[in-house]
Parts: C-alpha cells; sequence; structure tokens
C-alpha cells in the first residue's frame, strides 16, 4: 500500500489528514468530541466547563494496515475508540467505519467490528468460557460452519482447549485476555479495535497475545487499531503509529520517525538495582544513575547494548538482592518527541 511520508505537525498546529492511504477501512475527518462537565465550586455553586476530548482528528486507515495509536493519559485514545464503535457520538466532523456512520448504525456496524478493552471483560463472568462463546453465535447469528471453524482457530491458536469448560472468573488476566480476543473473532470482523491487549499479562502470555494478532493479520488481512502503553506491542505487531495530545494528532508514520521526531537521542533501557542497603548512587562504566530511592537505584544505557556485562559489573561491585531490566515505554518515546521539538 502507497503511503505518503509522516506527518509530524509543529506544536500547537491543526492535525490534518497525515496519511492519504488507498482503499480506506476507517476514515476520520475533522472529528471532535466535547464533553460538557459540571464541577461544584464552593457550596452552592456548580461550575459548567468543557473538555475537547477529540479536537479535530483527521486520519485514514487502510484494509488490512495495524496501526498503533498512542498518547499519554487522557490524550483522547479511549474517546476515539468509542466514537468508531458508535458508542460514542461525535460533537463534529465526519467519521466512517467500513462505510458505516457508527453513531447512526451501530447495530449494523458491531457486525463488522470486533472490541476487545484490557482492563474490563466482554465475557459472562459466571458462564464458563464455551457458554459465553455459543451465546456470541446466537447474538451474531453467526451460521454453524463458520462459527465452528473460528472457534476452532481460536482455540487452537490462543491455546484455549483446556479453559473451556471453566467460568470465566476463575481464569487468569492471562487467559481471560486470550478469551476475550477470540470472542471478539468470532464473527469475522474487518477490524479489530483493542484496548491495552496487554496490559497486566506476563512475559508469556503478551508473546502469545502479539504472534496470534501478527497471524491473524497476516492470514486474514483483519485491520488492526491498538492503544497500548507498552512500546514492544507496537514495535512487534505496528508498521505505522499516530500519536495523539490533548485530543490532537501530533505525529502519523512509521515508528523509526517518531524514534527520529524524538530526536533527543537513542532509547534507553533502564536497570532497576536493589542493593542489600541504601548507598550513593553506584558507578559503572555504560550507564548512569537517573533515580535513588532507599536502596533502590534506575540506571539509563542505551536500547541497544546489552545489559549482561552491566549487570556483571554491578554484580561484582556492590551487594545486590535483585535486578530487572525495564524497556523504554510510550511516555518515554513521546516526552523525548516532545524534548526534540522544544
Ligand atoms: N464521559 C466523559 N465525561 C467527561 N470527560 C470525559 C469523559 N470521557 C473522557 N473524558 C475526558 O476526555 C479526555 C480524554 O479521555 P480519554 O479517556 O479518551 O483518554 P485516553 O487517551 O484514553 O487516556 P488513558 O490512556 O488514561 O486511557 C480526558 O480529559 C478525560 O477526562
Amino acid at each position: 500500500m502507497a503511503r505518503g511520508s509522516p506527518f509530524v505537525p509543529k506544536h500547537g498546529e491543526l492535525a490534518v489528514v497525515g496519511v492519504a492511504v488507498a482503499d480506506a477501512l476507517i476514515s476520520l475527518d475533522g472529528v471532535e468530541k466535547v464533553f460538557d462537565v459540571r464541577r461544584r465550586v464552593g457550596l452552592m455553586r456548580r461550575e459548567k466547563r468543557q473538555v475537547r476530548a477529540v479536537d479535530g482528528i483527521s486520519f485514514e486507515v487502510a484494509r488490512g494496515e495495524v496501526v498503533g495509536y498512542i498518547g499519554p493519559n487522557g490524550a483522547g485514545k479511549s474517546t476515539t475508540i468509542k466514537m468508531l464503535t458508535g458508542i460514542l457520538t461525535p460533537s463534529g466532523g465526519r467519521l466512517r467505519v467500513a462505510g458505516i456512520d457508527p453513531a447512526r448504525e451501530r447495530m449494523r456496524l458491531a457486525h463488522r467490528i470486533g472490541v476487545v478493552f484490557g482492563q474490563r471483560t466482554t465475557l459472562w463472568w459466571d458462564l464458563p468460557l464455551k457458554d459465553s462463546y455459543g451465546l456470541m453465535r446466537r447474538m451474531y447469528r453467526i451460521p454453524r460452519a463458520r462459527y465452528e471453524e473460528n472457534l476452532e482457530r481460536c482455540v487452537e491458536r490462543l491455546d484455549l482447549a483446556e479453559l473451556l469448560d471453566v467460568p470465566v472468573r476463575q481464569l487468569s488476566l492471562g487467559q481471560r485476555m486470550r478469551g476475550d480476543i477470540a470472542a471478539a473473532l468470532l464473527h469475522d470482523p474487518d477490524v479489530l479495535y483493542l484496548d491495552e491487549p496487554t496490559i497486566g499479562l506476563d512475559v508469556v502470555s503478551k508473546a502469545k497475545v502479539r504472534g496470534f494478532l501478527r497471524q491473524l493479520n497476516a492470514e486474514l488481512g483483519t485491520t488492526v487499531l491498538l492503544t497500548t502503553h507498552d512500546l514492544q506491542d507496537i514495535e512487534q505487531l505496528c508498521e505505522r503509529v499516530m500519536v495523539i495530545d490533548h485530543g490532537r494528532l501530533m505525529y502519523d508514520g512509521p515508528l523509526a520517525g517518531l524514534h527520529a521526531a524524538g530526536s533527543a537521542g537513542e532509547s534507553e533501557r533502564t536497570l532497576v538495582v536493589d542493593l542489600e542497603r541504601e548507598l550513593g548512587p553506584i558507578e559503572v562504566e555504560g550507564a548512569r544513575v537517573v533515580k535513588v530511592e532507599g536502596p533502590r537505584q534506575w540506571l539509563a544505557f542505551p536500547a541497544g547494548a546489552s545489559a549482561a556485562p552491566l549487570v556483571a559489573a554491578v554484580a561484582a561491585r556492590y551487594p545486590l538482592s535483585d535486578l530487572s531490566v525495564r524497556e523504554p515505554d510510550i511516555e518515554d518515546v513521546i516526552a523525548r518527541m516532545y524534548a526534540g521539538r522544544g
């Protein structure tokens, strides 16, 4: 698919269409969402205020793309996703998903989209997983053969066979998330919205979810729009990333370009060191202490470098009780992006 160069508006500049795509499955043109909020001021008075959660956003997503939609807390990501599902009606602008106006034809759209919210489940809490799926089949009127085929694929690829008879309340977070992803796909949606699909998952579950999504996109061409705070989700899944802040589109292009936009240097990883006792900032070549809190110290080092020699050097010189490596997250990248511009 041919796409133009990444769009990076300057601070405060209005976001116009960043990347023109052929065969757009999702298209937004100047979409806005304004919430009226009432706040109590003093004992008796209430103040009315408007929050511009989404402030004139335009973009297009082509069929088959996997796009990361990222930004700091409160940037407007969930509000955008809710408008794309028809849960919220835009205050202005034009929005289409598979040619459908979501707010007007929410039920028709429901057959074309799948939605997974990492923080909430769409499954029935007290029912075994397979009963939830049976209910979905009836709700979406999925033909039996298609349902069986889709269920079998999801059960096999998401490792759900052992879990089908387990009530959802007894599933671990990672198992529940895999169960939710399968539920969102039983009716063959064209587009899958994922809101923080790996939040709180362990490393193995994250890898399983990411592997499944890659395969789904490669084999069925399902379009995926993904919000996440985990940079590895983006790195491993998305060719394209959009950054939203204060309701505006700040960047639309490849992840590599985002790193370049935050040109304050290479990404850094963090070695979190738990010492046996409190010490002043420790000294190790190739890393610098960026934070000290009691016996815990945080050391930043280039993301491209191996952590092994660093770990060895710290262990040889200091009394250690634990160590872990933290990957750079979306907030770090975005912070550098702003720093680069400033
Ligand atoms: N129903 C609502 N009523 C009033 N304000 C709202 C409502 N929903 C969201 N907002 C406000 O709109 C802004 C954008 O919120 P939104 O939930 O879309 O952000 P987000 O990017 O998804 O954040 P997070 O990463 O924390 O989930 C925030 O200032 C939020 O407080």
